[in-house]
């Protein structure tokens, strides 16, 4: 068993036992309220750059399975748990938390105070940190230093969006899938409604998307800050109006932008499976599984034609939009879950009535 440090950039250090890879990571420390799901949190893209620290005590008790993950390349750069289970218990599994890291080279830090590591964060905002090489003796005041004079690159979209498009066959609605850096669930919740799917990379053009001929497009989540994304926010502006289009997270946020509003980066972010969320239409609240560290500023809004349908009951922040001309809404939450409950899962519902009252559309592609 071999050590590992946890240097935040405040001078806080946190003395653990290293699991997975045994070399030092970098990244900003954020903290996710889930109870379960930590493999679909560990494998979703959106926590490219970031190193996630658990509040839920004891992690890898269920394992690894083949099922849950969100995508194939996990692009977090370190997981921080209080207690890690080497021996789960689970119909499922298939290999431990710690195989799986050490499989895709990612540290991980256990045996640390996860609840004051969160205080920390809870108190400063989202915190730059490192996690050293296992066994590493480090000098704090260097790599506090270092961390200080440090800009971390927010414009992961590029590492871990796909290369090239790739088709997802169905007999339905055609879809555009634009990935930002997809969980695999909002994959699956369009081929079991049938749609028939192309994914495309983030930088794909307006023409080109027009080119597939889609009854609709569907913006992805996605890592980094949404303003570090310019080419996806023309590629909206040639879109809106056109054809349907159907937003999360990073999609919301780049939806936002694209319709002239603005974005910034919250305190230390929503992360957790149990976020109430009010739907301002219907009055329903919703729990909501979110991982965001940016949000729409609702003030911006004032000028555009966009109008705010859902909002966050923990802090008032605007997690839905609607555009009042043209069939357009977004969520910044996770209707697809995974992890967390499905209570949002009906927005795709929504999404393919869209696309079904969308005669203009239909007629265009006739
Ligand atoms: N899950 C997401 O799409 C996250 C969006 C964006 N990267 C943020 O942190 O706000």
């Amino acid at each position: 068993m071999m050590k590992r440090s946890l240097i935040l950039e405040t001078g806080d250090v946190f003395i653990g036992t290293a699991f997975g890879s045994v070399e030092a990571s970098e990244g900003e420390v954020v903290f996710t309220t889930g109870m379960t799901g930590y493999q679909e949190t560990l494998s979703d893209p959106s926590y490219c750059g970031q190193i996630v620290t658990m509040t839920y005590p004891l992690i890898g008790n269920y394992g690894i399975n083949r099922d849950d993950f969100e995508s194939i390349e996990p692009a977090i750069k370190g997981l921080v748990v209080r207690e890690l289970t080497d021996t789960p218990s689970n119909f499922r599994s298939d290999a431990t938390l710690n195989e799986l890291f050490v499989l895709k080279n990612i540290p991980g830090i256990e045996g640390i105070d996860t609840r004051k590591l969160t205080r920390i964060i809870r108190e400063l905002g989202s915190v730059k940190g490192v996690l050293s090489a296992a066994g590493e003796e480090v000098n704090v005041d260097e790599v506090v230093a270092k961390l200080k004079n440090t800009t971390f690159r927010t414009d992961q979209v590029e590492q871990v969006s796909t290369k090239r498009p790739y088709p997802s066959p169905g007999r339905g609605k055609r879809v555009v899938l634009v990935d930002f850096g997809m969980k695999h669930g909002i994959l699956r919740e369009l081929n079991k409604r049938d749609c028939d799917v192309m994914v495309v990379p983030y930088n794909t053009t307006a023409e080109q998307i027009m080119a597939i001929y889609p009854d609709g497009i569907m913006l992805s989540n996605g890592p980094g800050d949404p303003k570090d994304v310019p080419e996806a926010i023309e590629m909206l502006q040639g879109l809106i109006g056109k054809i349907p289009i159907f937003g999360i997270c990073l999609g919301h946020q780049l939806f936002a932008l694209a319709s002239g509003g603005d974005t910034f980066k919250l305190k230390f972010g929503h992360r957790g499976a149990n976020h109430p969320v009010k739907d301002l239409e219907s009055g329903r609240t919703e729990i909501t599984s979110q991982n965001h560290g940016y949000a729409v500023d609702e003030e911006s809004l004032k000028g555009t034609r966009l109008k705010v349908t859902h909002i966050a009951l923990n802090d008032g922040t605007v997690e839905g939009l609607a555009h009042l001309d043209v069939p357009a809404f977004t969520v910044q939450y996770h209707p697809e879950a995974s992890p967390g409950p499905e209570d949002s899962n009906h927005l795709f519902d929504r999404f393919i009535e869209l696309m079904n009252a969308n005669v203009k559309g239909e007629k265009q592609h006739a």
